[in-house]
């Protein structure tokens, strides 16, 4: 089934980053489509769930999509602006968009990455933002060691 809506795209990764919330992890999902709306991988933070600080929403998707000879067709979807080390990845293998649930309780690369001329779609959605203050709110220890702050 393609999808080809933007908010319907972020559904895929707030429906995972919901399944980490539910499994008492850092509540971030991302996906990766194909731009035309082939869904290739999903995935959320499983810091918690697995014990692994390299498992972020955005690498954990781009791990679900498996090998691609390159990924500019595709789109690059996350509840959460992308951090610093998301944003590496982002500029390394230039998706041909980032679609972005939430801006506003974490700005990692965003800016960086526009300037290097990534398509950033942000979509300001509510419960992406709702999702991750509560969350930033309940457990500032877990959020501090997810981006490596003290
Ligand atoms: N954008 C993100 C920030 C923090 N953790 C994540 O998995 N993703």
């Amino acid at each position: 089934m393609a999808i080809l809506n933007p908010s319907e795209m972020l559904s895929v990764a707030l429906e995972q980053a919901l399944i980490g919330n539910e499994e008492g992890g850092v509540p971030v999902g991302g996906a990766v489509f194909h731009v035309d709306g082939t869904l290739l991988g999903a995935g959320r933070n499983r810091l918690v769930q697995e014990g692994n600080g390299s498992l972020h929403g955005e690498t954990d998707a781009f791990r679900a999509a498996g090998r691609r000879p390159h990924w500019h067709d595709t789109i690059l979807v996350t509840t959460l602006a992308p951090c610093w080390y998301c944003s590496g990845l982002i500029y390394q293998f230039r998706f041909r968009q980032i679609i972005v649930g939430d801006s506003v309780n974490a700005q990692g690369g965003t800016k960086w990455l526009r300037e290097q001329g990534i398509d950033i779609l942000d979509l300001h959605s509510q419960e992406c933002i709702d999702l991750i203050a509560e969350f930033q709110q309940r457990r500032p220890d877990l959020w501090n060691e997810c981006i490596g702050e003290v």
